[in-house]
C-alpha cells in the first residue's frame, strides 16, 4: 500500500489583509501542482481556526449522534434541496458498486436550519463561520495556483447557500463491511475535512494514474494545537470549472485493520464549501481551446449538488 502525503499549504496569508505578496506566492507554489496531481492539500494550523473552536464542535456532534434516535429522527434530512438534518445509518451509498449502504450516521449542519439544542447548535454555527473563512482563503490561495485573479473562486461562495457542514459518525465495533465510506469524489469546490487526534486513521485517495488506493498520512507539522488535522481536497465543481485540470479525486474510509482502532467510534468533520446555487459551472474560458473544448455541460451549482445529492442519498 502507499502512502499519499499531502503538501503542507498554510493558506493564513490568504485572510483579509494578512500576508504578503511574498507569502501568497509560496503558499500559492505549494499548492500548485497538489491541485492537478491529487487534489489533497494539508493545511497547518487548521487554516486559522481556532483550536478550541475545533475541539468544542466535535464535543458538540458526539453529543449529538448520542441522543435517542427518536430524537435525531424529529431532526431528519427531508429534501436534497434543502440539504440539511439527520440521516440515519443504512442511507446512503456513494459507491454504488457496494453491495450495501455506508455503516455511518452524518448529521448536514447549517446554522439556524434545524431546532439543536443550543449547546450543540452555537459550536457547530462557530465552527461553520471559521471553516467558511479558512475554506475561502483556500479558495484565494488555489486561484493563484490556477493564475486565476485572487478572489475568483471565492466570490462565488458569498451566500454560502449551498455549503453544509457534514458531521460524520461511523460506529465502532464489528465492521459489516470494510469500507466505512464508500468511494466518491465531493460535489463542491473544495472540502475541509477534520480528523480528531487519535481518531481512527481509514482516508484513501485513488491515484490518479494507477487508480491504486493510497493512505492518505498527514505531513509533519500538520497538527494543530489539539492534535488533529484539517485537509481541502477538492471537488467536482472546480474540477467543471477548470475542465479537469484541477482533480477531483475519488476517496474513500477503509475500516482500520487493528481491531482495538476498528472498535472504536470514528468521528469526523466536513464542510462542504460550494459555489452559490444560482452559479453557472460552466468552464471558465482560461480552460478551454479548440483542442480542448468543454468536457462538461453547463448547469447551475444548484442543479449539479441536487443532482449529486440525489444519487446517494435515500429519503423515504
Ligand atoms: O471520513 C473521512 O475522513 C472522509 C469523509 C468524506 O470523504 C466525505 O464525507 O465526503
Ligand atoms: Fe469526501
Amino acid at each position: 500500500m502507499s502512502i499519499l502525503t499531502p503538501p503542507l499549504v498554510d493558506v493564513r496569508c490568504f485572510f483579509d489583509g494578512a500576508g504578503t505578496e511574498l507569502e501568497k506566492s509560496a503558499s500559492a507554489e505549494a499548492a500548485r501542482w497538489a491541485c492537478r496531481a491529487h487534489g489533497f492539500l494539508a493545511l497547518p494550523a487548521h487554516g486559522g481556526i481556532a483550536s478550541e473552536v475545533v475541539v468544542a464542535a466535535f464535543d458538540s456532534i458526539q453529543a449529538l449522534f448520542a441522543m435517542p434516535q427518536e430524537k435525531k429522527m424529529e431532526l431528519a434530512f427531508r429534501d436534497v434541496r434543502e440539504n440539511v438534518g439527520y440521516i440515519q445509518l443504512g442511507r446512503e451509498k456513494p459507491d454504488l458498486s457496494e453491495a450495501a449502504p455506508d455503516p455511518k450516521e452524518v448529521f448536514q449542519f447549517a446554522p439556524g436550519k434545524r431546532q439543536l439544542p443550543a449547546e450543540i447548535e452555537e459550536p457547530l454555527a462557530a465552527l461553520f463561520r471559521a471553516g467558511m473563512a479558512a475554506s475561502r482563503a483556500a479558495l484565494r490561495c488555489l486561484a493563484r495556483s490556477l493564475d486565476l485573479p485572487e478572489d475568483e473562486l471565492a466570490a462565488s461562495t458569498r451566500d454560502a447557500d449551498l455549503c453544509t457542514l457534514r458531521c460524520i459518525h461511523y460506529p465502532g465495533g464489528a465492521a459489516p463491511r470494510s469500507t466505512r465510506c464508500g468511494a466518491h469524489t465531493d460535489f463542491g469546490l473544495c472540502t475541509l475535512l477534520l480528523h480528531e487526534q487519535g481518531g481512527a486513521p481509514g482516508l484513501q485517495a485513488a491515484d490518479r494514474t494507477t487508480g491504486e488506493w493510497r493512505d492518505v498520512v498527514p505531513p509533519p507539522g500538520a497538527a494543530g494545537a489539539d492534535g488533529g488535522v484539517a485537509y481541502v481536497n477538492l471537488g467536482d465543481m472546480l474540477s467543471r470549472w477548470t475542465n479537469g485540470e484541477c482533480c477531483a479525486t475519488p476517496h474513500r474510509v477503509v475500516a482500520p485493520a487493528d481491531s482495538a482502532q476498528a472498535a472504536r467510534s470514528r468521528f469526523v468533520l466536513a464542510l462542504f464549501c460550494d459555489a452559490d446555487a444560482a452559479t453557472s459551472l460552466a468552464c471558465l474560458p482560461q480552460f478551454t481551446s479548440a483542442e480542448r473544448p468543454p468536457l462538461f455541460q453547463p448547469m447551475s451549482a444548484g442543479d449539479f449538488k441536487a443532482m449529486r445529492l440525489a444519487g446517494i442519498t435515500a429519503v423515504s
